[in-house]
């Protein structure tokens, strides 16, 4: 089938550089002679047809915006199979030949649906748990990062100058990408990632020690998953009787502009989620291995489990000493 007209939408939580894969996705279609058109609020937004036409004019100045220019949604609806039957309808009634997704895990199993019942799908990893195979990095996990090493990095100021331990709460629901990336750069004592079983007694063996070398304060981060941060302080209490002083980054890591690094990968990403497109390739998702664009079948991002860097976790505690 000729493509003609194509539509991009984002879903999930959003992930800063969604806007610039939005984007490069409509410039890239609109230079290839595509018309192309922007779903709003994710699935929900397409149950409903809520929709405006994307052009090269209407996609400047959000390069550098944090959040979507789309919106997002999560959708129970969708999620049902009356749900995408009705979402198939509604691609056919807004007579588009494929559709391009941004967003994470969830979004990647309805684009999936979609294709199932012979709709033309490419997903586009846009996420900040960095939670997806297939590729080493996810749009917006870079920028949240950054944003989480900022906090921080104060955090540290404060912590030292009044000899304290501090407990950082991060997100990642299921995963301890951010966790760890935050850990390592920011120098942390400890991390904790819904990966790892917690191990408090441990925790506090290594807090023992650090202060017995000589540290007069020190910071944990520990992801949201793995246990709330004040869950955390009141065991390190019992357990110990070590006071922490605790702070939960919440939403402020999905905020932002993006960095260099999302901004170009996203662009990059849209870019190829066009290419894929007209080449006829379908259910697939794209992906950055080693700094190259790839492509593999969405099932890729949920089939094989992305592991955590062993490297980095053991690097974080050696260097924790
Ligand atoms: N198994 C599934 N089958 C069909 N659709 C799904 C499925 N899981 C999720 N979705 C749809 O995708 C939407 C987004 O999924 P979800 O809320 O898990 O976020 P995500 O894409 O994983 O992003 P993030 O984890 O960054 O928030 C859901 O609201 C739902 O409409
Ligand atoms: O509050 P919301 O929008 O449901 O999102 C929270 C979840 O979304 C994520 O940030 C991913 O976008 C998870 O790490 C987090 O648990
Ligand atoms: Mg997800």
């Amino acid at each position: 089938m000729e493509l003609k007209r194509i539509g991009i939408l984002t879903s999930g939580g959003d992930a800063p550089g969604m806007n610039a894969a939005v984007r490069a996705a409509t410039r890239c279609a609109i230079y290839r002679g595509l018309e192309v058109i922007g779903i709003r609020r994710g699935f929900e937004g397409l149950l409903e047809s809520d929709v405006i036409p994307l052009t090269s004019r209407s996609v400047g100045g959000i390069i550098h915006r944090g959040g979507t220019i789309l919106r997002t949604a999560r959708s129970e609806r969708f999620k049902k199979p009356e749900g995408q039957v009705e979402a198939l309808d509604r691609l056919k009634e807004l007579d588009l030949d494929g559709l391009i997704l941004v967003g994470g895990e969830g979004t990647f199993k309805g684009a999936w649906a979609l294709y199932k019942k012979g709709f033309p799908v490419v997903g586009v990893p846009g996420t900040i748990d960095n939670d997806i195979a297939g590729t080493d990095v996810t749009i917006g996990f870079d920028t949240a990062v950054n944003t989480a090493l900022d906090a921080v990095r104060k955090l540290r100021d404060t912590a030292s100058s009044h000899d304290r331990l501090f407990i950082v709460e991060v997100m990642g629901r299921n995963s301890g990408f951010l966790a760890s990336a935050v850990a390592l750069a920011s120098g942390a004592e400890y991390v904790l990632v819904p990966e790892i079983p917690s191990d408090v007694e441990k925790l506090c063996e290594k807090l023992y020690n650090a202060r017995r070398q000589g540290k007069t304060h020190s910071l944990i981060i520990v992801a949201e998953g793995a246990m709330s941060a004040r869950d955390l302080a009141a065991k390190l209490k019992d357990t110990a009787g070590y006071e922490a002083r605790v702070t939960v980054l919440g939403h402020i890591q999905r905020g932002g502009s993006p960095t260099a690094f999302d901004a170009t990968l996203a662009s990059r990403m849209g870019a190829h989620a066009v290419k894929a497109l007209l080449e006829g390739q379908s259910g697939i998702m794209t992906g950055s291995l080693w700094g190259q664009m790839v492509a593999h079948p969405l099932p890729v991002a949920w089939e094989e489990k992305k592991p955590l860097s062993d490297e980095v976790l053991s690097l974080m505690e050696m260097l924790s000493i």
